[in-house]
């Protein structure tokens, strides 16, 4: 579904080398989890996959397609979910509905999304009336309503408390259960992505490459509980710290 060869990428005229030689397949369906140290390349690479910044060389496909721009195959999450204040949270959802032009199955859709990410009652809402959690799933269902056939989200529980970010993992691994979307999640979080991946990518330091890619072999669905006593997750754990550790990642 995503393919990626020896994408490369540079900012202020070449001096800033972001991404070398980026190599990364990964499956219809596939959850893969990016960690990195702080200015590796991490969201640049998203946003080449979303469309949203050009690259200097390489390929990157999408579903066999080569990315040019925007696409309605791929929804994005960041790290703040930007709701229209002034929108319910069901307008909000339909959003990209509106804006792409509407189907006419649009609002079974959205009621539908909200059933699945747990905001049912909270249709008719205002953002300000939900919490950081549920204005983040709000976002998720947006970036789903179009039904796109990847989910590209970067760091998108990063601005939550520890708490609200275990229940959203296991908010996002339902949904992702339901919907079997491709999904490219970014977290500085290990503990993050082990629960949630099938596989781990570790880049290494700038300019970004695929250091390793580490297949989380744990049963689905996981749980906050069982997935730390599972006999793989120290050894996971403890490769991921390593790989960080020894690029400069407390
Ligand atoms: N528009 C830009 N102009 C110049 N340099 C940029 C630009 N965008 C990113 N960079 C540089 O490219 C490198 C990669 O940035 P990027 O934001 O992709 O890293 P990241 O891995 O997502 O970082 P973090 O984990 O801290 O969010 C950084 O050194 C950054 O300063």
């Amino acid at each position: 579904m995503i393919q990626i060869r020896n994408l490369k990428k540079s900012f202020a005229g070449g001096r800033v080398q972001a991404l070398s030689g980026i190599h990364l397949d990964i499956a219809d369906g596939e959850f893969v989890c990016v960690v990195g140290p702080s200015g590796c390349g991490k969201s640049t690479l998203l946003r080449i996959l979303a469309g949203l910044d050009d690259y200097d060389s390489g390929q990157v496909t999408l579903g066999g397609t080569p990315v040019t721009g925007p696409s309605r195959d791929v929804g994005v999450v960041f790290q703040q979910a930007n709701l229209l204040p002034w929108l319910t949270v069901r307008e909000n959802v339909a959003l990209p509905l509106r804006v792409g032009g509407g189907r006419r199955e649009g609002a079974d859709d959205v009621d539908r999304l909200l059933d699945v990410a747990g905001l049912k009652d909270f249709g008719g809402r205002y953002p300000y009336e939900l919490s950081g959690g549920m204005q983040q799933r709000a976002g998720i269902c947006r970036a789903l309503v179009r039904n796109p056939r990847i989910l590209l989200m970067d760091e998108p529980f990063g601005a939550l408390d520890a708490l609200t970010r275990e229940r959203m993992n296991l908010e996002l691994q339902r949904i992702w259960q339901a919907t079997g979307k491709t999904v490219l999640l970014i977290t500085h979080s290990i503990s993050e992505a082990i629960f949630l991946a099938d596989r781990v990518i570790v880049m290494s330091a700038r300019p970004g490459r695929v250091l390793r890619d580490l297949a989380v072999n744990i049963p689905r669905p996981r749980s906050n509980d069982t997935i730390i006593s599972h006999p793989d997750y120290p050894a996971l754990a403890k490769d991921i710290r390593g790989l960080l550790t020894g690029q400069g990642e407390e």
